[in-house]
């Protein structure tokens, strides 16, 4: 599919492409760049490439794919380190989970002539390095992807392929509605579990060690997702910032209602909520997704399902 892909930054998610890069053929050569030159040492034990390179314009050089797998507030210095030695023609794409931030960070250093493709795999794990990534990681998920003009079809049409070669779906929207959805879908759901861990860890009557002790499934599952990596949540937060307060904003007004109906014993509206919501966790399973697809439905003015 590629002669040569390159592959920014080699974590979680640049490991997942560089396996499903080589068991699917999908680049004849695999050039793989990173910060730091233990993680460059670990992709090349792990064999997750063909080339290693700690100079990022090294890797690029000659590449018809290029993918950013930084965290995203870094990703306009990386690509100021290696955007001279791009090839016209070139798809430059990214993973990051924001996007409107990373396109204003990546466009103003890409030379006319290369193909800017930003994409957004949902699948991911708490887990990151070059030893978290997995093969089956994409399959059976969403990839977005959200072109920016000069929009070149043809280049859409090679990274749609090149995801679905991954085992994704994919959805093509514009960088705006993705941030929005994103952060009612993932990035205020991570907020809420970094918080109700912190909450339940500074409780004075409750010790960390209870905390961790007598977690039931829910609780647990918030703990996994408080367990995902600092450096990629803070750069998320920092740089969608405008959705997720906007999102934030609705969630606490519906948060105090069901307060209200907590402390007016309205058992009622409690039990409306929770017989909608129900109602939307059964319709995700009957379509066939087992975590939340996003409502890629635009002009309800409610980018939230049954929230509240
Ligand atoms: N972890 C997840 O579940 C998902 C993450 N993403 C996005 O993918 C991107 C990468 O995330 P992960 O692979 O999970 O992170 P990770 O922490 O596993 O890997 C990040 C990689 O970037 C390198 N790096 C960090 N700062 C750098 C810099 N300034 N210059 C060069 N390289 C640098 C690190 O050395 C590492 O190789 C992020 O933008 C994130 O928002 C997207 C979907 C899911
Ligand atoms: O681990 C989980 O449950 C996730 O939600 C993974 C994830 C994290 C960030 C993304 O941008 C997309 C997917």
């Amino acid at each position: 599919m590629f002669e040569r892909l390159a592959l920014v930054g080699i974590g979680l998610i640049g490991s997942s492409i560089a396996l499903n890069a080589k068991a699917h053929r999908l680049a004849r050569h695999v050039a793989i760049t990173t910060r730091r030159q233990s993680t460059l040492d670990r992709a090349a034990e792990l064999g997750l490439g063909d080339s290693y390179h700690m100079e990022a314009a090294d890797a690029v050089r000659g590449a018809d794919l290029v993918i950013l797998c930084v965290p995203v507030g870094s990703s306009g210095a990386v690509t100021a380190e290696f955007a001279d030695a791009l090839s016209p023609g070139a798809i430059v794409s990214d993973v990051g989970s924001v996007k409107g931030s990373v396109i204003a960070q990546m466009r103003p250093h890409l030379p006319p002539g290369v193909h800017f493709v930003p994409a957004h795999p949902l699948a991911g794990t708490e887990h990151s390095g070059p030893d978290a990534g997995f093969e089956a990681l994409f399959r059976n998920r969403w990839c977005i992807l959200t072109p920016v003009e000069p929009i070149d079809e043809a280049a859409v049409a090679k990274l749609r392929a090149f995801w679905e070669a991954c085992g994704s779906n994919v959805e093509v929207m514009t960088p705006e509605h993705h941030d929005l959805v994103l952060a009612i879908v993932s990035h205020v759901p991570h907020l809420i579990a970094y918080n109700i861990v912190g909450t339940a860890a500074d409780l004075e009557t409750v010790t960390q060690s209870e905390v961790v002790k007598f977690s039931a499934s829910g609780f647990r599952d918030f703990t996994r997702i408080a367990a995902s990596d600092p450096t990629m949540w803070r750069d998320v937060f920092l740089h969608n910032r405008e959705a997720v307060l906007e999102m934030l904003g609705r969630f606490s007004e519906d948060l105090a209602s069901l307060q209200r109906a907590i402390r007016w014993g309205d058992g009622e509206a409690l039990f409306d909520l929770f017989t909608r919501t129900r109602a939307i966790r059964r319709g995700v399973i009957e379509a066939g997704q087992d975590t939340a697809k996003p409502d890629f439905g635009r002009g309800t003015g409610d980018p939230a399902p049954g929230a509240g």
